[in-house]
């Protein structure tokens, strides 16, 4: 089951982790959802296949950053009366799932299609992420299933946050698997959106989580 670790693990035995991270905008700027050496041969199956996919402009393949691009952070001024105080914290900020090494946290792509209001995710969750010896931990489920269902609520509806989150843990994913997960913009009533998802095996035949939400949109005329 943790095969797919093992050569990962080893390295980090013998060379320990990397000390001090480099918070250059060369860094910051690396699109994570490419593949990299960590990725297993099941994520680059799938890389590849939705890249295929994306061939004929159904599907879209959504680049992924360490630190928000400057116009996201427009969309929450609105949380922030202090604007010298929202560019001194937005300085320092980086995606959560983004913000863990690479191979040992989240590896993940996602691919959206405008047409179905459809989001897909496909995701190696790493050593890092661990709960349960050999599964993934609930919140690093969690954590995903949030970014993206966020991101397919974001990209349909524009800005708007999590405001309900409801997931059901069918069954323990074993660490450092590839699993996809299926995101379904259901219906929107006025500013709030209603996302649903599943999480399923490459081969489809395991149900691992499902989970509904609701985002809401800011509303820009609101101080929150
Ligand atoms: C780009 C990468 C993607 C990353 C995705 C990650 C997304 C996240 O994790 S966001 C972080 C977690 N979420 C938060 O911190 C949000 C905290 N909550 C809030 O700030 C506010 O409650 C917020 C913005 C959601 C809604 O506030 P506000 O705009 O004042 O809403 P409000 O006017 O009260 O309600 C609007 C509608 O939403 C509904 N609503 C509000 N809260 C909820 C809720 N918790 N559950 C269900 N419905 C709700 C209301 O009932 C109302 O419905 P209706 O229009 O039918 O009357």
């Amino acid at each position: 089951m943790l095969r797919g670790c093992a050569g990962l693990l080893r390295s980090w035995a013998l060379r320990g982790p990397k000390r001090g991270r480099s918070f250059s905008s060369e860094v910051l700027h690396v699109d994570h959802s490419l593949p990299n050496p960590s990725w297993n041969e099941d994520m680059r199956l799938l890389f590849d296949q939705f890249m295929k996919k994306s061939e004929d402009g159904s599907w879209k393949r959504l680049p992924s950053y360490k630190c928000n691009p400057p116009e996201r952070i427009e969309d929450v001024k609105i949380f922030f009366p202090d604007a010298k105080l929202l560019k001194e914290q937005m300085s320092q900020a980086q995606q959560f799932p983004r913000s863990l090494g690479e191979g040992v946290g989240f590896e993940y792509a996602m691919f959206h299609n405008h047409v179905e209001d459809r989001t897909v995710c496909i995701f190696q969750g790493g050593p890092h992420l661990q709960g349960v010896p050999g599964f993934l931990h609930g919140g690093a489920i969690a954590t995903m299933i949030d970014s993206a269902l966020g991101m397919c609520a974001i990209l349909t509806g524009g800005i708007a946050m999590t405001a309900n989150l409801n997931i059901n843990f069918r069954r323990p994913i074993p660490l450092c698997s590839v699993v996809v997960i299926n995101c379904q913009l259901d219906r929107v009533e006025g500013r709030k959106l209603f996302v649903s998802c599943n999480i399923r095996s490459m081969d489809e035949k395991t149900l691992y989580s499902e989970a509904t939400s609701t985002f809401v949109k800011l509303d820009p005329k609101k101080k929150n």
